[in-house]
């Protein structure tokens, strides 16, 4: 029992308390299937296989910067499967289905934390539509990809997760490091925001081992968790400090260090974000280098990342307007056309790549 006293003194600036659904609760609202859990299982696996290189494949982790409408994300879902499956001899594409956006300052938080789009944060809501959507992308059959920054949420959703990041803006953080070291799938770091590396190359060497940190288990019961290591960290290149880090040289400098710190040397570059300086448009110049560096023969780079949905560039949430269907209102990202492009071109390079590797005997 808190007392009277502790009333006076305890969460002075928290307006309201609403209570939140468990994770056992929406998995039992929204279960994953035998099906869709051999899906999940098969499809970290196969990303393994390609940050081993034990898969001479790309890695593209392709989709919205955020999703606000599940329809027009299933939509997007529908076109990629098919151009997914024509290059699937050449690319392991795993769709991006983000809920959790970290702000720089202020702005919208990702669908999880305000799916009425609107500030009324109903993240019970916003819980169940993302889980929902997450399970209808597993049923067109493709992998999902997501960043966790809420280090609650990963209960409620990480069994659909095939691939993972921690953000430009969390990589430091103890935190999102120890949740990772428990996520059961791959997790790309990414550098930071002002373009430091080794603060991601750190990241991964501390999500590598084991931690104990509380935090919520699958009941929603407070708990200590008892990790055992993320072996399959791996560095995510998005640019920063004003400039982009996927040309050669950086990616050369960048595997300097992963090998440095006694990492596996691979990374994957992120097209949108810092390197394209956040113009979508310069999402496919991205792309061509990178194409440029795998026919060169570069099998250092394990993976890139688009930005796309349905049209081109991004649009303000404005309440007073309405939306424009398909069309991010985070970061601008690359339309459907220009990715189906993107996607046929950096196949072809990872074609040409496959062909400078030695046989294997
Ligand atoms: O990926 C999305 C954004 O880059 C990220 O959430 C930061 O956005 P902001 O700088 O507009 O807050
Ligand atoms: C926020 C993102 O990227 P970064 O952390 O690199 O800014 C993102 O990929 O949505």
């Amino acid at each position: 029992m808190t007392t009277p006293d502790a009333h006076r003194v305890i969460d002075q600036r928290i307006d309201r308390v609403v209570p939140l659904t468990t994770p056992a609760l929406l998995h039992h609202h929204l279960p994953l299937d035998a099906t869709l859990a051999e899906a999940v299982l098969a499809g970290r696996r196969a990303v393994g296989r390609v940050l081993d290189r034990a898969d001479d494949r790309l890695l593209v982790v392709v989709g919205p910067c955020s999703v606000h409408d599940p329809a027009a994300a299933l939509e997007y879902a529908g076109r990629l499967r098919e151009v997914a499956d024509r290059l699937s001899d050449d690319l392991l594409v795993v769709m991006r289905v983000y809920f959790e956006k970290p702000r720089s300052t202020v702005g919208w938080k990702g669908l999880i934390n305000d799916p009425g789009l609107d500030g009324s944060g109903d993240v019970n809501t916003g819980l169940r539509t993302a889980r929902a959507l997450l399970l209808d992308v597993l049923r067109l059959g493709l992998p999902v990809g997501c960043e966790f920054l809420d280090p609650i949420t990963p209960q409620y959703i990480a069994d659909t997760v095939a691939w993972g990041a921690i953000g430009a803006r969390t990589v430091e953080s103890q935190v999102h490091r120890q949740l990772a070291s428990g996520l059961s799938m791959p997790i790309g770091m990414k550098n930071r925001p002002d373009g430091s590396i080794s603060t991601a190359v750190d990241a991964i060497r501390a999500a590598g081992v084991p931690h104990v940190f509380p935090g919520i288990d699958f009941s929603g019961t407070p708990a200590i968790m008892h990790t055992r290591g993320n072996a399959d960290g791996h560095l995510v290149l998005r640019g920063g400090g004003g400039r982009p880090n996927y040309d050669a040289e950086s990616v050369a400098g960048a595997l300097d260090l992963l090998r440095a710190a006694g990492l596996p040397e691979r990374v994957v570059i992120d097209a949108s974000h810092a390197n394209s300086g956040k113009d979508h448009r310069n999402q496919p110049k991205v792309a061509a280098d990178v194409a440029a560096q795998l026919a060169a023969g570069q099998r250092g780079i394990v993976g890139i990342m688009l930005e796309s949905f349905l049209q081109p560039g991004r649009q303000d949430l404005d309440p007073t307007r309405e939306l424009e269907y398909g069309k991010s209102v985070t970061d601008a990202c690359l339309g459907w056309d220009t990715t189906a492009q993107v996607l046929t071109d950096l196949a072809a390079a990872a074609r040409t790549r496959r062909a400078t590797l030695p046989t294997p005997a």
